[in-house]
């Protein structure tokens, strides 16, 4: 069993004395490569937090993550930006897509920011795999919202990430676009052989999950002790 990520009580703590939050209190977490993963919560459970741990975007108070075994906050700020971008693949819920820049442009941007030539057949793939392929000279604003978040699915995988991290990618979605997005997510992860994380409000689209890891007060709740 290969682990891809592992977090190693990790903590986040925002202030101190008696008005400080714990967002994230000592939480292990751990995801095999190839697994699709949701974090759920309520609102102010710590999932942003994190996911953005994860991510690399923002550094625990302590403890540790290691992707593919590399202990990412070991890395300078300059070595952590460019690991983020090889490795890690990111979905948000606002898309995030360059206004100015068409379909296809979006999707190989953080592959030339990396100094790398895109993979042309494999990204080609990805947009038919995600029925976008038409619309590869579109502008974002022509796209529907479902459609712009397929563009950003496909930006995700393209580079090959170790990890796709996605933070409520259905959250600006009506409940059928949801479900084809997550379809198209899910299917392109499998595909691909990638490994999926999904934070999110939507127990239908935390269903779909391999396991699903619910986060109360900062820790983890095992999901199967709560179902
Ligand atoms: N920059 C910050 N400064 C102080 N407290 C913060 C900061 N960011 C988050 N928090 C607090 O940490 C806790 C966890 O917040 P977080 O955003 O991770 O929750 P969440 O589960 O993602 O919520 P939501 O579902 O509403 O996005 C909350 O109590 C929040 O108020």
């Amino acid at each position: 069993m290969f682990l891809i990520l592992e977090g190693k009580q990790l903590c986040k703590y925002y202030g101190v004395g008696e008005s400080q939050v714990k967002a994230i209190d000592q939480i292990d977490f751990a995801v095999k490569k190839g697994e699709f993963i949701s974090i759920v919560g309520q609102s102010g459970a710590g999932k942003s937090t994190l996911m953005h741990i994860i991510g690399g975007l923002d550094a625990p108070t302590s403890g540790e993550v290691i992707i593919g075994g590399t202990s990412i906050y070991q890395l300078t700020a300059n070595q952590r930006a460019l690991f983020r971008r090889r490795e890690i693949g990111f979905v948000f819920q606002a898309f995030n897509l360059v206004p100015s820049l068409n379909v296809w442009e979006n999707i190989i941007l953080p592959i030339g920011l990396d100094g790398k030539k895109a993979d042309v057949d494999y990204i080609q793939d990805i947009l038919h795999s995600l029925g976008i392929y038409d619309k590869r000279t579109s502008l974002p604003t022509a796209l529907s919202g479902g459609q712009q978040q397929r563009v950003a699915i496909a930006r995700a995988v393209a580079a090959r990430p170790s990890i796709v991290l996605a933070d409520e990618p259905t959250g600006n979605l009506d409940s059928r676009s949801s479900g084809d997005v997550m379809d198209l997510l899910r299917l392109s992860v499998q595909k691909y052989n990638q490994t999926l994380i999904v934070v999110t409000h939507n127990d239908e689209v935390a269903r779909l999950a391999d396991r699903t890891v619910r986060v109360v007060d900062g820790s983890i709740v095992a999901a199967e002790a709560i179902r």
